[in-house]
């Protein structure tokens, strides 16, 4: 299976830095490659873009993203995205892009915290891509993979529940 990876950035990345004393969105994929190195059955494709909490994103910045999946030889798509903004960018997606497979996850805290939720959002993003499913922009986290629209972020909580 070939999957393209486009890593916006968000929380599954952050990385604490001891000098600034903060957790900062690193422009490398140390997590992603984590993760991928146990993907034995998936030659991968990583893009490496925008590299931002979405709370920062800007139109400029989804276009770029869409930019990426319409350049993308590959139809199987997973975006690594900050949760706070990933509904609108799957919106601004779904307009420009119909004939791929593109699967949105993230995590609510980074992978170099706690190795399971970013593992288990990506695991469930590349299982669902390998079934025989239908062109669409979907979102893989906590535990479901649906159609992005669906599954929203309960900041109350700080977790996603499918809306009915
Ligand atoms: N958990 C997260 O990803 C939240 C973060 N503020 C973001 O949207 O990038």
């Amino acid at each position: 299976m070939n999957i393209t990876i486009i890593n916006t950035g968000g929380t599954f990345n952050k990385r604490y830095n001891p000098i600034k004393g903060q957790l900062e969105v690193p422009s490398d994929n140390i997590a992603l490659d984590k993760i991928t190195q146990s993907c034995h059955n998936v030659e991968f494709e990583i893009k490496n873009i925008v590299s931002k909490d979405s709370l920062d994103m800007t139109d400029i910045d989804r276009q770029t993203i869409t930019d990426a999946v319409i350049e993308s030889k590959n139809e199987k798509i997973i975006i690594i995205h900050g949760t706070d903004t990933v509904d609108l960018t799957s919106a601004f997606l779904k307009e420009q892009v119909k004939n791929k497979k593109i699967v949105f996850t993230g995590a609510m805290v980074p992978m170099s915290i706690d190795e399971v939720e970013a593992t288990m959002n990506f695991s469930m993003a590349l299982g669902f891509l390998s079934a025989d499913i239908k062109d669409g922009i979907y979102l893989a986290m906590h535990g479901v993979v649906v159609d992005a629209s669906k599954l929203k972020k309960d900041k109350s909580i700080g977790k996603f529940l499918i809306q009915e």
